[in-house]
């Protein structure tokens, strides 16, 4: 079966600047949401997935498959496989263009099993921008940076406003995302102060 790709990005785009206060390249991305079943530190089954700048307008990021990510024994399940892509397009928008966006579509192509036990590193660039759209895609390479590509996806995230958070999820956990947010700008200033009072 040969597998027929649409243009992309679909629409014409204008190319996706990072944000000036974007993180440079070699940063380490941290959690954003402690219960955010990709990236968070406390949803024990969750993917713990892991990001870092790139060069250029890329983040890196990598998780391991285990035995809570099964579909078919001893097999990651597909749809945890989109999780982690999701996890990791949306970290590379909201990073690099730190504006707010949620997935509007995402389109995954399976290429190669991926086992329990395995590391899939995950290299994801910004496609364009087209108004609210923008269009990410990444390929995940098995056990390695150069690995054999496991999984691609695709996907155009929407910019929304900050009510779209406020009016649709839950006060309670935004609030714990605000105050954990501020805990960490605290800690930052803290430093670059003890670096350079
Ligand atoms: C540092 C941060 C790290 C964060 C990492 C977390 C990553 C996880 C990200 C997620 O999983 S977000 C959760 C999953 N997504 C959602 O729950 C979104 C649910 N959908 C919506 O809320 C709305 O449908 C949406 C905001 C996406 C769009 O609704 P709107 O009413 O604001 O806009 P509209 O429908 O007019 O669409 C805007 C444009 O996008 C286009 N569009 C929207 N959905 C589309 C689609 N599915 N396919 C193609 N085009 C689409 C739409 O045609 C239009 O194009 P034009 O501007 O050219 O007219």
């Amino acid at each position: 079966m040969s597998r027929v790709s649409q243009p992309w990005p679909p629409v014409p785009v204008e190319p996706a600047e990072a944000h000036p206060k974007a993180p440079p390249a070699g940063t380490e991305l941290g959690v954003h949401f402690g219960e955010c079943f990709g990236c968070g530190d406390e949803v024990e089954s969750g993917l713990h997935l892991r990001s870092r700048v790139g060069e250029g307008q890329t983040v890196h990021s990598k998780f391991t498959v285990t035995a809570a990510h099964q579909g078919a024994p001893g097999l990651a399940h597909g749809g945890l496989l989109a999780c982690a892509f999701d996890e990791a397009l949306g970290s590379t928008v909201g990073n690099l263009l730190r504006r707010p966006a949620v997935t509007g579509k995402l389109e995954t192509d399976f290429r190669r099993p991926v086992p329990v036990g395995s590391t899939l590193y995950i290299a994801t660039r910004l496609d364009g921008i087209a108004g609210r759209k923008i269009y990410v895609s990444a390929d995940g390479h098995l056990d390695a940076e150069d690995g054999p590509i496991a999984v691609s996806a695709r996907a155009l995230f929407v910019v929304v406003g900050f009510e779209h958070f406020s009016n649709h999820g839950d006060p309670q956990a935004l609030e714990k995302l605000a105050a954990a947010h501020e805990k960490a700008k605290r800690a930052r200033e803290q430093r670059e102060w003890e670096i350079n009072p």
